[in-house]
């Protein structure tokens, strides 16, 4: 594969905004090497936010949803632009814009009570927009060929910690905590039929919600742990979040805002509100969830997988009451650490593995990995606007 410059978009289930990584591969060796050379992220407006809000619910109607895939498509073509000008790059040395898309939809559960029902996914945020307005080669819409190969379209992100991170040293976890948390566990000397991934659960999706609602709006996040740090970890309450069913389900699994967003966030401050835990506490607890099932996950593979590193990625590495919370429960001679230590910044990590992604499918390399999406094969993902 030639050398390439590539421009990977990521806009992920916390609707905050869409991540620009500009990253350098270059194929060696069957060895990947990578560089990237810029990193930014563009925040929604608030009023789009507010929008996306509403489409990522059920209640959301087609004209609505078909608009808002041409107008993301400008958004993040205006991202791309911004990145280049920032990165003092020229819009030249960009071969291929890479954009994950925004998911509105994601059901890949099988209802058998109706014959005409499919698993589905769907990302908006339409790559011939992006390639129109930035004049760019776009590829995108990458899960749906997952998808169409029985697998989950989800998650993503292993097949690209199994090319770059695998090792034949020590065995490696890694994980990323955005909206929603999940982890990679890479076995020493992994093939990629040994590689297992999925989502634990809830990351900082019901935290976030629990903050807006703490705050009556003002805030959408608990700025470096802040609150939860005020606040005590209701164990009772806990030990009743715990038993979700989601967590005893056997892996692979995937979840997402259908499980964990918003309406559940309001169902469960509501239930808090019922049981008579004050707010502060209701933030401390709903964190503690979240370190609680990623460090119960993780525990299944220490022994099991003899893993010796765990690298963290994503917002959630910037909320200490969460970090400390997960480290705590786990056994302390694992090594606990952000990907920054793995070459790649925590921030930018999914959207440098987007631009791989679309790296590989336009040099037609597979770029799915079955063994964390449950699909029946290897295929090309990916879509091309020219
Ligand atoms: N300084 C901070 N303090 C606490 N939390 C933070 C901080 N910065 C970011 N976060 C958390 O990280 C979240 C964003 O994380 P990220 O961008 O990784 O998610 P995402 O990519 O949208 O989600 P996903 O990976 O699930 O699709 C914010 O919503 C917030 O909860
Ligand atoms: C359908 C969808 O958008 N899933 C996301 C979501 O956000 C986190 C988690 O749920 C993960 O399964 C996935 O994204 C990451 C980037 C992935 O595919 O690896």
């Amino acid at each position: 594969m030639n050398k390439m410059i590539v421009c990977g978009l990521m806009s992920g289930t916390s609707l905050d905004g869409v991540d620009v990584a500009i990253t350098q591969f270059q194929s060696k060796d069957n060895n990947i090497e990578f560089e990237n050379l810029f990193f930014q992220t563009y925040s929604f407006e608030l009023d789009l936010k507010n929008r996306l809000q509403e489409l990522v619910l059920p209640t959301a109607t087609s004209p609505e949803i078909s608009s808002m895939n041409f107008l993301l498509g400008e958004v993040f073509a205006e991202a791309v632009e911004q990145a280049i000008i920032e990165s003092e790059l020229e819009k030249d040395d960009i071969d291929l814009v890479s954009s994950h898309g925004q998911t509105i939809f994601h059901d890949v559960t099988h209802k058998q009570d109706d014959p005409l029902h499919r698993s589905n996914t769907l990302q908006i945020g339409d790559i011939s927009v992006i390639a129109e307005k930035t004049g760019i080669t776009t590829i995108g819409d990458f899960r749906t060929r997952d998808v169409a190969v029985g697998g989950q379209g989800a998650p993503l992100v292993p097949f690209a910690d199994y090319t770059l991170f695998r090792s034949h040293q020590v065995g490696r976890i890694l994980v990323n905590i955005g909206g929603i948390s999940n982890l990679t566990v890479l076995p020493r000397e992994c093939k990629k039929e040994d590689v297992k991934a999925y989502d634990s659960g809830p990351g900082n999706m019901l935290i976030d919600a629990f903050v807006y609602f703490y705050s009556n709006g003002a805030q959408n996040y608990d700025n470096n742990g802040e609150l939860a740090q005020q606040g005590e970890v209701n164990q009772e309450w806990l030990e009743q979040l715990l038993s979700h069913p989601y967590y005893q389900l056997e892996p692979p699994k995937s979840t997402g805002r259908e499980e964990f967003g918003f309406n559940q966030a309001k169902a469960l401050w509501k239930e808090a509100e019922t049981l008579g835990i004050v707010e502060i506490d209701r933030i401390a607890t709903i964190t503690a969830l979240s370190s609680h099932t990623l460090a119960q996950a993780i525990k299944q593979h220490t022994i099991k997988d003899d893993i010796k590193e765990i690298y963290i990625s994503g917002g959630g590495w910037h909320n200490p009451i969460l970090i400390e919370g997960v480290k705590t429960l786990l056994p302390n001679n694992l090594i606990f650490k952000s990907t920054n230590d793995l070459g790649i910044h925590s921030d930018a990590k999914e959207a440098i593995v987007f631009a791989l992604l679309g790296y590989l499918g336009f040099n037609k390399h597979s770029n799915n990995l079955p063994a964390a999406t449950g699909a029946n094969k290897s295929v090309i993902m990916g879509k091309i606007a020219w």
